[in-house]
């Protein structure tokens, strides 16, 4: 198969990369190709083909049990964890295929890393959910940690409200900055791409409103895939967006046309609120 987005290949449609160079429009930070997921004897993901375009937000939407969140837990590997569950195809990452058996999985999640649903700080302080991932991946001075600390916790706009209990527990936290703990968590470790599974969905308004903020800054540096059950919310954070339907991908495109004009009957369907 051509190693191109299959959705994609009409010649009817520009991608969503037409406002940046040629080079650039090229340059797919993950490319999911004939990707095929089984949990036991259970078919979740069939023959997936879908480019992650470099430094964009890719949104994945579709209705419960359609394959998002195994879809995430492929491209970190986080499936691996777990007996009796296994992907075929590839997913190329800077030249390898993530699914290879020979590759360094710590690596690969700090190159990768995740936001879930719910937040997930560790039961430590503010300070350490922050350090204790980088120690893993970095020699820093004291000095350069608290640097390294201070500007994550400042990009998630966090700074002002926690610097003078840095050392107190995370757990104390909203449920909305915890969120935005996990998020400033994630970037320390200077990952490629950052993969959030329904970010905001235990979140209030005002809190998902920070969040996708958040998102919209730092789509700059790097690539997010971004779960939702929110059509606004994918509509307002994705530049692209892939509708999965039983464990197929349907339709993706640019956000903008998704929403006004999808090509299938289902997304239509989906988009529109008649079933999911
Ligand atoms: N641990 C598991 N063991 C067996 N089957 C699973 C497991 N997790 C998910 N599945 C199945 O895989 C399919 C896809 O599930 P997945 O969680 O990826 O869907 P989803 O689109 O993310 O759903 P939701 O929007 O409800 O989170 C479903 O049929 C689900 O029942």
């Amino acid at each position: 198969m051509a190693q191109r987005d299959i959705h994609e290949d009409d010649g009817m449609r520009d991608t969503v990369m037409q406002d940046v160079p040629a080079a650039a429009a090229s340059t797919a930070a993950l490319a999911v190709r004939n990707l095929d997921f089984w949990y036991g004897s259970n078919h979740a993901l069939k023959d997936i083909t879908l480019d992650f375009p470099a430094r964009r937000v890719t949104g994945m939407i579709g209705p419960s049990g359609c394959g998002k969140s195994t879809l995430l837990r492929v491209l970190n590997r986080m499936y691996d964890l777990y007996p009796g569950q296994r992907a075929t195809g590839e997913v190329m990452f800077d030249g390898r295929n993530i699914l290879s058996s020979d590759l360094d999985l710590n690596v690969l999640r700090a190159r990768v890393g995740m936001v879930f649903q719910k937040p997930t700080p560790f039961p430590m302080s503010i300070y350490e959910n922050i350090a204790f991932g980088v120690r893993l991946h970095d020699r820093l001075t004291r000095v350069e940690m608290d640097e390294r600390v201070e500007d994550v916790l400042r990009r998630v706009a966090l700074w002002g409200e926690v610097k003078d209990r840095l050392g107190a527990s995370a757990l104390a936290l909203s449920g909305g900055q915890q969120q935005r703990l996990c998020i400033a968590r994630t970037i320390a470790t200077r990952p490629e791409v950052i993969l959030l599974d329904e970010p905001t969905s235990a979140l209030d308004p005002i809190s998902t409103a920070r969040i996708e903020e958040l998102l919209d800054e730092l789509k700059g540096e790097f690539t997010i895939a971004i779960v939702t059950h929110n059509m606004q919310q994918a509509a307002r954070c994705a530049d692209r967006v892939a509708f999965f339907y039983m464990g197929e991908l349907v339709e993706v495109d640019n956000a903008d046309r998704m929403f006004t004009a999808p090509r299938e009957r289902r997304t239509q369907d989906y988009i529109t609120g008649r079933f999911g």
